[in-house]
């Protein structure tokens, strides 16, 4: 388990380089920053946050393969963003990667462009609309975290999907629970990895090629 900030610095520094460590240092010095602005993260996250959210959020990469990020035209979607979870710093480590951020709420949009320009991630991009608007487009990964509740995020994010999506959705505390009050052919797509970061928590992630 991953329970202190020096674990997580740990780990993160030996999952991605040390020019992504120095771009995610910043992006964690840009989100206290504006913390004292707008809501982002808790408070009482704020001295946990290579654990709590750093850490959370990079730990996505152990169930996606690097085929996947490798090919040519993948991209990598992120549903209700917000301060930047995990989708920007997906981005940050992967500065070559097509990462789209989608957020709603006009203020983290702000926030949200204003990293993205001061880390220099210029195929990062942020789409400022509800999901519910957005032209689909297909997705080699979906991410998404505390964004809706498992039935409704599949049914937003259908149109971005497609059978070789790999979705990676950060449940918390629900996701078994979550996973099991769905239908049986939902329950056979994907199943419950245990987080790094928390005991409770776990991450729903799609088994293999679906339909
Ligand atoms: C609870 S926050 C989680 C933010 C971030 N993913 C995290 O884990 O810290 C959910 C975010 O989703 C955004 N959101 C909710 N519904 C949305 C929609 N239909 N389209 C785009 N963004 C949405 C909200 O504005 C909010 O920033």
């Amino acid at each position: 388990m991953v329970e202190t900030e020096e674990q997580a610095k740990d780990y993160v520094a030996g999952l991605v380089g040390v020019a992504s460590m120095d771009r995610l240092a910043q992006y964690v010095d840009l989100l206290i920053a504006e913390n004292e602005r707008q809501n982002l993260i808790s408070k009482a996250s704020e001295g946990q946050i290579w654990q709590r959210h750093i850490a959370d959020s990079v730990q996505l990469l152990e169930h996606v393969s690097r085929e996947t990020l490798d090919q040519e035209h993948a991209i990598w979607l992120d549903l209700g963003t917000g301060a930047g979870l995990p989708g920007l710093v997906i981005a940050a480590i992967f500065p070559d990667l097509f990462v789209r951020l989608v957020e709603s709420r006009a203020r983290r949009v702000e926030f949200l462009r204003e990293c993205v320009a001061r880390l220099d991630l210029e195929r990062c991009e942020v789409l400022g609309e509800r999901l519910e608007r957005i032209e689909p487009f297909p997705a080699s990964v979906i991410s998404a975290r505390a964004f809706a509740p498992l039935d409704k995020l599949l049914r937003l994010s259908a149109p971005f999907s497609t059978r070789s999506t790999t979705y990676l959705l950060p449940k918390g505390r629900s996701a078994a629970h979550e996973l099991k009050s769905q239908k049986a052919p939902i329950r056979k797509m994907f199943h419950v990895e245990q987080s790094l970061t928390d005991s409770d928590a776990g991450i729903i992630v799609s088994s293999r090629t679906h339909e």
